[in-house]
């Protein structure tokens, strides 16, 4: 065992004795050392509720035969990050997580590991360690949280709130529905209940076969979240004793296939720039235009919150993961079932006899809401390296678009200009500066799409970054343009009132601009400077690399 060596021969009485002094006992030192990687921390509804939900995890380890040993990463508040330079450092933690997993594993030679993520940056950042090192790993995520309620009934989340600071900057409602709104969107602890990042991850998860079935819609502080706890806490026996690795399991087909259900339940963009990070660290070099090659074969099933009413607890009464994955599997036949997954048997065994038990929910491939998946990547003459869009979030009359270029150097410019009326209708809204070395950090732009859709501008202008969204971001927004400004890609050349026309078909996003234009004008830029007094932000900055690869640092 990896841990024989810090708990066998002589040499290690000093190792022993140490470990003694943390509880480990005489017949503990035969037994397989497992890492409980946990993100409790009070800050986020996410992870509030992980104090307990890990202790479960070491209990079903100790009575499968291993000894526990618990260990926490950070975990950042996207939302409450969100519209200030606080967002700058959410992309950016998930490399401290990666590192800091990395780091205890190699340091205390643990045998294998149970991870517990939940929120946005936390999963990527765990999952990228897991392939980083390849020990035997199993993840069991916190779960989401239920969907909200006005006192009527109707279902609220956290973007409901977020588009009522848009609606009420424009009179839209009064400081009593904003009131309203705030206490009652989310009613409890778990991940946001809408498609957004971290559900959109934990459900990716599923068909990566690196977490159990259900993990991405069991809502949190279940007894059937509970019991996938507990259960995760006895199979990373089994898979310790197998050797059963993170490779093993996330191979380029799991990849495809977990590209193929994001594109069926239109999930948040930033699974395109974390499944990349997370392909990069399992030493798959997944290519970015890839994507639509699966959104072309993939129908888009399932809309939720944003781009829908429905919420993961209506996803997993219709039928959950597995059931998406089986209407695809059975509509396109792209799944491949035949993989090991971390429950110890192959997908097939989950998917094939998942039904859809609610079709509006999950809809049947022959009643798709689209023919093609809810992402897509565009390129043209200002993205050479592609830009990401949620085309199940788009409205059709926003699918092909042309605007005059409306320009704002960071995000805090482009809030406070759309929430001071700026904007008219027939704008592209550019926000540029933004990218992984540009902001730093590549900033979601919730705040600025919210206040957007808020105001009922969703229907009259398009919105392009070289920055990145929110899971809860919907409208004509393109986000992840590479190469960034930062790095002097055509966004920077651009000018206020330049033609751009955005062709969600056609997957093209250009300038009306000659190359040689676009040349010129950049040649004539100052070298960038990097935007941050941060220590951790500067050294950020000379390692990260463009948003087509992941965002992730320099190896
Ligand atoms: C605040 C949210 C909804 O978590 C957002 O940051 C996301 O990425 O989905
Ligand atoms: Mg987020």
């Amino acid at each position: 065992m990896r841990s024989d060596s810090i708990k066998v021969g002589y040499e290690h009485a000093p190792h022993r004795a140490l470990l003694r002094a943390t509880g480990v006992t005489n017949a503990d030192m035969s037994k397989p050392f497992i890492a409980v990687v946990n993100s409790y921390v009070d800050v986020v509804p996410g992870h509030v509720h992980l104090q307990e939900f890990g202790k479960l995890v070491k209990d079903a380890i100790r009575a499968a035969g291993g000894v526990p040993f618990e260990f926490n990463t950070i975990a950042v508040d996207d939302g409450i990050a969100m519209g200030h330079a606080g967002m700058k450092f959410s992309l950016p933690s998930r490399e401290l997580i990666a590192d800091s997993v990395e780091t205890m594993m190699e340091a205390h030679r643990f045998d294998g590991m149970v991870c517990i993520p939940n929120c946005d940056k936390v999963i990527p950042g765990m999952l990228m360690a897991a392939m980083r090192l390849d020990i035997p790993a199993i993840f069991v995520s916190g779960g989401p949280m239920a969907a909200g309620r006005t006192p009527d009934g109707e279902a609220l989340d956290l973007i409901s709130v977020y588009e009522g600071v848009g609606a009420y900057q424009s009179g839209k409602i009064d400081a009593d529905r904003l009131k309203m709104l705030e206490e009652n969107a989310c009613p409890a602890c778990g991940s946001c209940s809408g498609m957004f990042t971290a559900n959109s991850m934990n459900c990716l998860m599923e068909a990566l076969g690196m977490a159990l079935p259900y993990n991405g819609t069991a809502l949190a502080k279940t007894a059937e979240r509970e019991d996938m706890a507990k259960r995760a806490g006895a199979l990373i026996m089994d898979l310790v004793e197998k050797q059963i690795t993170p490779r093993m399991i996330a191979t380029l087909d799991a990849f495809d296939d977990a590209f193929a259900l994001d594109m069926a339940m239109g999930g948040s963009t930033n699974t395109v720039l974390h499944g990349m990070a997370v392909a990069h660290e399992a030493g798959i070099d997944y290519p970015l235009a890839r994507l639509n090659e699966i959104s072309s074969k993939v129908p888009h099933l399932c809309k939720v919150s944003p781009s829908g009413k429905w919420h993961m607890e209506d996803v997993h009464r219709a039928g959950g993961i597995p059931a998406i994955l089986n209407e695809v599997h059975k509509s396109t036949g792209l799944i491949h079932l035949d993989r090991i997954t971390v429950s110890g048997k192959n997908l097939r065994e989950a998917v094939e006899k998942a039904e859809i038990k609610d079709d509006d929910v999950i809809r049947r491939a022959n009643n798709a809401h689209s023919a093609s998946g809810g992402l897509a990547i565009v390129f043209g003459n200002l993205a050479p390296n592609g830009g990401v869009v949620k085309t199940g979030g788009v409205s059709p009359s926003m699918r092909k678009f042309t605007g005059t270029a409306h320009i704002y150097e960071s995000q805090d410019e482009a809030l406070a200009g759309i929430l001071a009326g700026q904007l008219k209708g027939g704008e592209v809204v550019v926000i540029r500066y933004e990218g992984p070395r540009g902001g730093p950090g590549m900033q979601e732009m919730l705040s600025p799409t919210s206040a957007i859709m808020g105001m009922g501008l969703g229907e009259k202008v398009a919105l392009i970054t070289d920055g990145r969204f929110s899971g809860g971001t919907r409208g004509a927004c393109i986000g992840h343009i590479s190469p960034e400004a930062a790095a002097r890609g055509p966004i920077a050349a651009l000018k206020e009132g330049d033609v751009i026309d955005i062709d969600l078909e056609a997957r093209s996003l250009n300038v009306r601009l000659s190359d040689e234009e676009i040349r010129q004008r950049l040649v004539t830029l100052p070298p960038f400077e990097p935007r941050t007094q941060s220590k951790w932000l500067r050294r950020y900055t000379h390692f990260v690399t463009s948003a087509d690869h992941g965002a992730v640092l320099e190896d």
